[in-house]
């Protein structure tokens, strides 16, 4: 994809690097024109656990600039939004001692159960602001420790997925306070690595890298990449507080993200500190906080389902009687790490549409039963501006249908497809520019895009859900 150079001004590149592919913008900084996009799949491995080597990230953010022409030789600026929690155990050379532990392998459960025995669910989210679970990487070194004690010992740097593709962009070991406060060893009441953690851990602090702040930026694109000489290279941060930074969230009004992970989650002026482990007290990347819930059981989930049952993904019927709960991962909102699929209500009547419906419903309704935790963190007024959708299944009809009836809320879809990137571009921008987030957030009118009035709250439904929802824990 792509558009003439002549007539643009500053150019910046926002980069998704998520758990199914990367993405790449190249965005015009006063108009927020996407003037080239380029994107490249990963491989996540299936089985018990789920790895992807950081070396397939590095060759896939390669090829995806590379499909930006030549916008990503021109471009002042870049930042790199990445999925969250993933532990990138590197060598003293900066090479992989192993695949990265994804946020959706749920081998470390009982690390993070450990953890929080041993602490306390209050300990935890006065200190860092979330009760571990699984998806945390201090669970994932917990069970790097115990399982791969060679790896541990041989680390000479532990890096998150975004901080991993910033250094091998810039040569610094930096992270942002975004995507820190998913690791579990960042406290987020001091804003600091919890040193006495890290030693019980066995984590020497020095592999960890510095924590850069709102606005600071990690460097310079090093020299032998095809990107501008001297470019900047900002701090990045995770995947959410990217989308966040992109669409300029402002309190009270939530976002939800349909991807491989399900995510609600709004920015918030109070400090999250939610023992119940549903909100995750995630900082936001341009300062205040980003209270989460996630899902590991979103589109991959109902394409699953879909496939098994010969249809495809918007070939949904209404009505019938099931309840489906497709935790084909284990899930993390509710805390099931050992949950399967639960399919209860099947009558001869019941049709694959409306197995596939139910599958949309049960993913929809682990979601949005967060939603309210989520915005009560400000303590605010919530807005009454439409629910933000995005991510890849914000494109399909059966998503959003499923959203508006079990939320009984109007949604919004921005036009603007890949929100992670483009909040990877703003913050490029602000890195640029000096300007705030929000302002060029508001400049390039990211939010824009259409609104889908609400639909009457299908109460049958979600009272199958909830009858079903104590079945998933037996
Ligand atoms: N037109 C569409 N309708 C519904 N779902 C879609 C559509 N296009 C893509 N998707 C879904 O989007 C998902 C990828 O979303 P994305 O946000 O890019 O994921 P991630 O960021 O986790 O890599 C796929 O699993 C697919 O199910
Ligand atoms: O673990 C979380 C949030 O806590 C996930 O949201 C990951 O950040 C992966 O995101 P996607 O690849 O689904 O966008």
């Amino acid at each position: 994809m792509g558009s003439d150079s002549a007539s643009h001004g500053s150019v910046v590149l926002g980069v998704d690097s998520s758990t199914q592919s990367t993405k790449v913008l190249a965005v015009d900084v006063e108009t927020g024109e996407v003037l080239a996009s380029g994107q490249a799949r990963h491989t996540v491995s299936t089985g018990a656990g789920r790895e992807t080597d950081p070396e397939v990230w590095w060759s896939a953010l390669q090829s995806a600039l590379g499909q930006t022409g030549e916008w990503a030789g021109r471009a002042e600026a870049i930042s790199v939004g990445g999925q969250q929690h993933g532990l990138v155990v590197l060598d003293a050379q900066g090479r992989a001692l192993r695949p990265a532990m994804l946020w959706n392998d749920v081998r470390s459960a009982p690390q993070a159960a450990a953890l929080v025995d041993k602490y306390g669910a209050g300990h935890w989210a006065q200190r860092f602001g979330s009760v571990p679970g699984a998806s945390f990487t201090v669970s994932k070194w917990a069970w790097l420790a115990e399982h791969e004690p060679a790896a541990a010992e041989a680390a000479r740097a532990v890096r998150l997925p975004h901080d991993f593709l910033t250094e091998r962009l810039s040569g610094a070991g930096v992270t942002d306070r975004g995507d820190v406060s998913g690791t579990g060893w960042w406290r987020s009441d001091t804003e600091r690595y919890d040193e006495a953690l890290l030693a019980e851990i066995g984590l020497a602090p020095e592999l960890l890298p510095t924590v850069l702040g709102p606005g600071e930026q990690a460097g310079t694109v090093r020299d032998g990449l095809p990107l501008r000489a001297g470019a900047l290279v900002a701090a990045g941060t995770g995947d959410n507080a990217a989308a966040a930074l992109g669409l300029g969230l402002t309190p009270g009004r939530a976002a939800l993200s349909l991807g491989t992970s399900g995510t609600v989650y709004a920015v918030s002026r109070q400090r999250p500190t939610d023992t119940s482990g549903v909100v995750a007290g995630f900082a936001a990347a341009d300062g205040g906080w980003l209270p989460l819930a996630c899902t590991l059981n979103c589109t991959l989930a109902v394409d699953k389902v879909a496939a098994l049952l010969g249809r495809e993904r918007e070939d949904v019927e209404p009505g019938g009687s099931v309840a489906f709960l497709p935790f084909l991962d284990g899930e993390r909102t509710p805390n099931l790490p050992y949950a399967s699929g639960l399919l209860t209500g099947l009558r001869h009547d019941t049709t694959a549409g409306q197995v596939l419906q139910g599958a949309y419903d049960g993913a929809v309704y682990a979601l949005l039963g967060a939603l309210d935790q989520v915005l009560a963190v400000d303590g605010g007024a919530p807005s009454d501006e439409p629910l933000l959708v995005i991510g890849g299944g914000s494109r399909g009809v059966a998503w959003l249908e499923t959203v508006r009836r079990l939320s009984g809320r109007a949604v919004q879809v921005p036009e603007a497809g890949e929100l992670v990137a483009l909040g990877a571009a703003v913050q490029a921008a602000c890195t640029l520019t000096g300007e705030p987030a929000s302002a060029i957030a508001a400049r390039w009118g990211t939010t824009s895009g259409r609104v889908h009035a609400a639909l009457p709250l299908d109460t049958p439904t979600l009272s199958r859900l909830a009858s079903a929802m104590p079945l998933a824990s037996a």
